[in-house]
């Protein structure tokens, strides 16, 4: 038994080269495939996995990392974590598993939310002070043994102890007093029942990921970080231990965990700034193995190995081993860019991919203990792509600059609010309450079918139009029998509300196969931001004037706005985010004013991660939140005061960003709520917020329905904090994951509720 860890990534993608997974689960949640067959491709796809990493020369391959929807949700089972209300529905495993994660009709699911500051969802566990902590669940044990059986020793990957009680939510009924993380010792001896497992099955390491510590965190639950690793750590007959921590700077946890028992730590050296001044700092580690995150596993270009190579030889003194890592889990990342056809040859010369960046970090590993002389020719392959990239002309757009540096205060300024609001209210003549939606409404089979078949060359450019305008059509009608005020065209051109746009503008790629998991079996394929961002002409005008032809009342223009578009997209990394996002702001601030332009009277401009993107440690806020906000007003400040501004941001939690809702300056924000019971508004006033507002008052991630008398509570409460000429109505987020059936029944009851509080209001 080798006492180093040895080259690794932290976690690898899980949906399948061609999306497998996505087609296989929706097969089986659909009913037309069984469990047998699930559970067959789920193993198919382990096994190749496991193959691949093994075949490229990892020293250590992670198992468990593969998941049926999430592996926070796993971890909630394996340690028994399932609450009382999905047990007693009286489902197998597999299917119990399910209702946690998409509900069932009587059940609604586990609350769902952002991993860190990534895109990824997980289902937020509840933990109560009576939840009975149990080894329920062996499938660590069995993956392990999986792998065993075709001959190769895996590295089993578990969410650390910690960061699993600091993601979850205390169960409903706890005493506010109550916090999951109060649960630790008890939970800790289900982790070491559980290591003890693996040794015996022969694990010989075993990862628990503790990204909770890259963001702040209280000296106490450093202390509690501390007693559990001490506590795992004396255990006699267990695998030896590595803890990384990701997506930023462990700041003391580095400290904590280099004085405890763990036979390896692993460090983000790509988000983490601040950690190799750190480390060199730290006598802890030297007999210990320093798993440094070098090659980046959340984003696509291809890593400089000879920066990397040096920073990596600092650390040889520091630590007893020295092994090469990802920063983070691959998860965030497609598989694989040779599977890329499209791309400019030269953009993808500079892109690495999953699988390119297994083979980075065995090559890394081998310059740092072999030398560089054993991997020279290599190194010189790899050096070559770099440099292209750092004096390519490509990413450069002279006008684009000259634009950016010419900006002035002013143009991120609107005018006046009261005489906006004034002027809005003459141009639109809206009803006190007025119904809106969000944007989407669903995506039919047919639709993207369509869209497959243009790109196949199966359908002409104008044929997909008709097909595109005819959905518009039926959208549009059905808006008006719904009698809603502000209609939207429902958005069925769009594959995705950032890659549609990011396929329009200069200084983007997109790819045919670089699918990410967001959550469960949805997938997105972020766009890849390479250089300076314009945008050449309009893009959704001629759609959204189609769509204001069909109608006399208003049609709210659509766009994406500049933070969600690089929260969303494979960033550069040559200038600061701000930068970029300024040029992002002036292509979509073209876009506005061309809709005002072409005549439309409201135009909304989406921020669904704004929250998404604010740094992990607070320290870093302000800076962020200046050039975010400043990004949004940019791109909404071209209009007259005539022109109604909304915004949408689909969270309801705002805490550190609730003054910038305020400092966007949008004319209407809309927002979630219905499932926090209009507890927003209150958390709104507070700060000042005085402008319109659309307390989503329908939950559209659930198939569930809700009826009038449901909404009109929700909507009298909403009154109670906003006065009803402030007040907008809408769902949560936009309809097109859900079906047209549902959509309309629960359009038709929010219409409903609506036209009687207006009634009650008046008299
Ligand atoms: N980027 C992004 N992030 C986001 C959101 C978002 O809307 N976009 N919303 C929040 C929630 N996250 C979500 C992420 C994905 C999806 C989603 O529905 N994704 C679709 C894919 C959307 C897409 O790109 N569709 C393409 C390609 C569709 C496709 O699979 N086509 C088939 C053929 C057509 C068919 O038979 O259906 C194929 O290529 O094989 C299109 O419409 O053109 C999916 O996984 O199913 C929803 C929400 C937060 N993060
Ligand atoms: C994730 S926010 C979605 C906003 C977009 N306009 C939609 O309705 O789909
Ligand atoms: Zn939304």
């Amino acid at each position: 038994m080798t006492s180093e860890i040895g080259s690794t990534v932290l976690g690898y993608p899980r949906i399948g080269p061609r999306r497998e997974l996505k087609r296989a689960l929706e097969a089986y949640w659909a009913g037309d495939s069984g469990e047998d067959q699930l559970r067959e491709t789920a193993r198919s796809l382990r096994v190749q996995s496991w193959r691949e990493l093994h075949g490229a020369g990892l020293g250590s391959v992670p198992s468990n990392t593969f998941s049926y929807y999430d592996q926070v949700l796993d971890t909630a089972v394996t340690f028994g974590a399932v609450p009382k209300r999905y047990r007693e529905l009286g489902l197998g495993p597999l299917d119990t598993y399910f209702a946690m994660a998409r509900g069932v009709e009587s059940t609604p699911p586990l609350e769902m939310t952002k991993w860190f500051d990534t895109n990824y969802h997980y289902l937020v566990p509840e933990i109560g002070p009576d939840t009975e902590f149990e080894l329920a669940d062996r499938t660590p044990v069995e993956r392990f043994l999986e792998a065993r059986e075709l001959g190769m020793t895996t590295r089993p990957v578990l969410v650390g102890p910690l960061t699993f009680l600091l993601l979850s939510k205390s169960a409903e009924g706890a005493p506010s007093s109550f916090a999951p993380l109060h649960r630790l010792d008890d939970l800790i001896e289900v982790y070491a029942e559980l290591l003890a497992e693996l040794h015996r099955a022969g694990a010989e390491w075993v990862q628990l990921d503790e990204p909770a510590f890259a963001a702040d965190r209280e000296p106490a639950e450093l202390e509690k970080l501390r007693g559990a690793y001490h506590r795992l750590g004396e255990l006699t007959a267990r695998p030896r231990l590595f803890v990384p921590t990701y997506f930023g700077d462990p700041g003391e946890a580095l400290g904590v965990l280099a004085a405890s028992p763990v036979e390896a730590v692993g460090v983000d050296l790509v988000a983490g700034s601040t950690t190799m001044e750190v480390l060199s700092g730290l006598t802890g580690l030297r007999d210990k193995t320093l798993v440094a995150g070098l090659v980046e596993g959340r984003n696509i270009w291809r890593t400089d190995l000879d920066g990397a190579l040096s920073k990596a030889a600092t650390l040889l003194g520091l630590a007893g081993e020295v092994s090469i890592g990802t920063s983070c889990s691959l998860l965030h990342v497609p598989y694989d860019v040779e599977a890329e056809e499209d791309i400019d040859p030269q953009v993808k010369s500079w892109l690495a991919f999953a699988r390119q960046k297994v083979e980075e970090v065995v090559l890394l590993d081998r310059a740092l203990h072999e030398g560089r002389e054993a991997v020279r020719d290599q190194l010189d392959r790899a050096r070559a792509p770099i440099e292209d990239r750092r004096n390519a002309a490509r990413p450069h757009d002279r006008a684009v600059r000259d634009r950016t540096s010419k900006l002035r205060p002013e143009d991120a300024e609107r005018g006046e609010y009261g005489k906006r609001r004034a002027d809005q209210q003459r141009a639109l003549g809206l009803p006190p309450l007025p119904t809106t939606t969000i944007g989407s409404f669903p995506q039919t089979t047919d639709v993207r079918k369509a869209r497959a078949q243009l790109r196949d060359g199966r359908i002409d450019e104008a044929t997909y139009n008709t097909r595109m305008v005819d959905e518009i059509r039926r959208v549009i009608t059905m808006q008006e029998e719904l009698g809603l005020d502000v209609l939207v065209h429902g958005e069925p051109e769009r594959n995705d509300m950032v890659q549609y746009f990011s396929e329009y503008m200069n200084g983007f790629v997109s790819t045919l196969n670089g699918w990410v998991q967001s959550y469960g079996s949805r997938c997105v394929r972020p766009p890849i931001l390479f250089g300076d961002v314009s945008r050449p002409e309009p893009i959704t005008v001629e759609w959204t004037k189609k769509a204001q032809s069909m109608t006399d009342k208003p049609v709210k223009g659509m766009l994406t706005g500049p933070v969600t578009i690089l929260a969303w997209s494979f960033v550069r990394d040559d200038q600061p985010l701000g930068e970029t996002a300024n040029q992002v702001a002036l292509a979509i601030r073209d876009e506005v004013t061309d809709l005002e332009s072409a005549g439309i009277g409201v135009v909304q401009v989406d921020e669904p991660a704004l929250r998404e993107l604010l740094p992990l440690r607070s320290e870093l806020h302000g800076q962020y939140l200046e050039w975010a906000v400043r990004s949004f007003r940019l791109a909404t400040s071209g209009v007259t005061d005539a022109t109604q501004i909304h915004t949408h941001l689909c969270y309801s939690e705002f805490g550190e960003v609730i003054n910038a809702i305020v400092d966007l300056d949008a004319d209407v924000t809309s927002l979630e709520a219905a499932r926090s019971r209009m507890e927003v508004l209150d958390d709104l006033n507070e700060v000042g917020f005085a402008r319109g507002v659309g307390p989503g008052v329908y939950d559209i991630h659930s198939p569930r329905v809700p009826d009038s008398a449901e909404i009109e509570k929700l909507l009298s409460a909403a009154l109670e904090a906003v006065p009803a000429e402030r007040l907008w109505v809408n769902p949560d987020c936009g309809l097109k994951t859900r079906g047209y059936e549902e959509v309309r029944t629960a359009l038709e009851n929010m219409r409903v509720a609506t036209e009687r509080v207006r009634g009650s209001s008046r008299s």
